[in-house]
């Protein structure tokens, strides 16, 4: 298997110190030693041991300790240019040593020492050996805070294993955001107590007529659970007060004229909006975010905002004046596509850019008032653009977008006239009207989730399209060994 090496890693790290000639070895009686008394450490353990388990054949025990021999998550040492989600990996003969001063940082430094090994090393199958890493240092820490992924589960529903699949997926490439698009108007996707017709009846199909489905707040209480185990915060997303069709149809009396419209199936947009001047719309969207509220350990509830074509622009500011509130009421921060700062929404509140342009007034304006931005141009970021006019899957509205475009751009200088320091972090939108499992998205994520997750992480200086497409080719035997669907872009020199 040809060598791998610190110079290939994606996203690329902050500096990285070759030890030419030293090589370390996995054997089959390597152990993997865990900040004693961290049950978290222990857990970023256990996943390590998960990867390498199935292709290695090695038992690969997890114990609290520390040693050179071996494997060495440690929660101490690090340099504090680490932060709250760097690590310190180093990789000597004898052992591996990743230093960090939490999990999140020592999930990170796992990530990068996996692209370390060889390929094979992703197989789910028993391979053979060697399994050698390059020696070396890296010194890794993060540019942006939100480096996000949005999974539209409402245009198709995604089962939780599906769903589980592009976590794994995207945590390999230290993205830390998985913003669910959870409901618009072909379906609602997540069980609602005090609403349940929502799920039953407005999550019974999708896109093009399927059976659709939705999640119960179990099922969804797990997914959460899954993503923080890959120290992934999820962001839900009730999208108000258009993209509603799904509601309206599961309730008469949302709607104005108190008839429930049938349920859609198409791929319209902006034709549906809840009734801004009825009190039970203000009591239905205050039990939806509360309950949704209470099943989000992360700090955002996503309340959408976008396209409410079907709502006066006085009215949507009324309708968020009344809402962006309930938001803050049970205790979450508001983010919001960026539409929603016509209603001035507090200066902690998120707005998602998914604009195609790069001069955006109200952005700069918002965040002249203090808000941070994430950045999802749709000419850029938008996963569910084709890349070329012979894409099969995929919608071309922002344009072609190849894995060149998805890289080469800078969060930092994208928009004219905001500041970096306005800038919160970048996010990959997936929508799926035209997906409808796991290898669709896989086709349509990669090779541009990377890209977009390299733009998150990486510093500025880092920014080389001639570099990275090589790097970009040697993931792929990666993807080969885990059965990811990826497009072989013509841009990229694969291996
Ligand atoms: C924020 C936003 N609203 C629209 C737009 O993005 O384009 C998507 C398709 O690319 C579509 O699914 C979505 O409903």
């Amino acid at each position: 298997s040809p060598q791998t090496s610190l110079q290939q890693i994606v996203p690329a790290p902050v500096k990285v110190t070759p030890k030419p000639g030293v090589t370390y070895a996995l054997s089959a009686d390597t152990r993997i030693y865990t900040h004693p008394g961290s049950r978290d450490a222990k857990r970023v353990g256990e996943y390590l041991a998960d990867v390498l388990r199935p292709s290695t054949g090695y038992r690969l025990p997890v114990t609290p300790g520390a040693s050179w021999r071996g494997i060495s998550l440690l929660l101490v040492g690090a340099d504090h240019r680490v932060g709250k989600e760097g690590y310190q990996l180093d990789v000597t003969r004898r052992g591996v040593v990743i230093r960090a001063k939490t999990a999140a940082g020592l999930f990170a430094g796992v990530q990068t020492f996996r692209q370390l090994l060889p390929a094979k090393v992703e197989a789910k199958t028993r391979q053979r050996g060697p399994w050698t890493a390059p020696g070396g240092s890296v010194l890794d820490y993060p540019r942006y805070g939100h480096r996000g992924a949005m999974l539209d589960v409402a245009r198709h529903f995604f089962s939780v294993d599906e769903v589980k699949r592009y976590i794994d997926q995207i945590a390999q490439y230290k993205v830390n955001r998985l913003h669910l698009h959870l409901a618009d108007d072909q379906g609602w996707r997540l069980e609602i107590k005090s609403w349940p017709r929502l799920a039953t009846y407005g999550g019974s199909t999708e896109v093009g007529g399927g059976p659709g489905g939705y999640y119960t707040q179990a099922q969804y209480k797990d997914l959460v659970a899954y993503a923080a185990s890959r120290h992934i915060t999820v962001i839900p997303e009730i999208d108000i007060p258009g993209h509603t069709n799904a509601a309206l149809a599961s309730y008469a009396e949302l709607n104005c004229d108190g008839v429930a419209p049938p349920l859609y199936t198409g791929i319209n947009v902006g034709f549906s909006s809840l009734c801004i001047d009825k009190d039970i719309t203000y009591k239905f969207v205050d039990d939806v975010l509360r309950e949704v509220a209470a099943l989000t350990p992360g700090e955002y509830v996503h309340i959408g905002g976008d396209e409410a074509l079907a709502t006066t622009d006085p009215d949507f500011i009324k309708f968020m004046d009344r809402v962006l509130p309930m938001v803050a009421k049970y205790g979450k921060t508001a983010s919001g596509w960026h539409e929603f700062v016509k209603a001035t929404p507090a200066a902690s509140a998120v707005p998602q850019f998914w604009g195609t342009k790069t001069v955006a007034p109200d952005m700069v304006a918002a965040a002249a008032r203090g808000n941070k931005i994430v950045l999802s141009p749709a000419s850029k970021a938008y996963l569910d653009m084709k890349y070329d006019a012979k894409t099969p899957l995929g919608l071309s509205w922002a344009g072609f977008t190849d894995v060149e475009d998805a890289y080469d751009w800078n969060p930092g200088a994208y928009v004219q006239d905001l500041p970096e320091s306005a800038v919160r972090g970048v996010e990959a939108p997936l929508w799926t009207e035209t997906l409808t499992n796991s290898a669709d998205l896989e086709f349509m994520a990669f090779p541009r989730l990377p890209a977009i997750a390299e733009l998150g992480w990486s510093p500025w200086n880092t920014h080389d399209w001639e570099k990275f497409k090589h790097r970009l080719a040697a993931q792929a035997p990666r993807w080969q060994a885990q059965g990811v669907n990826f497009y072989p872009s013509p841009q990229v020199p694969w291996k």
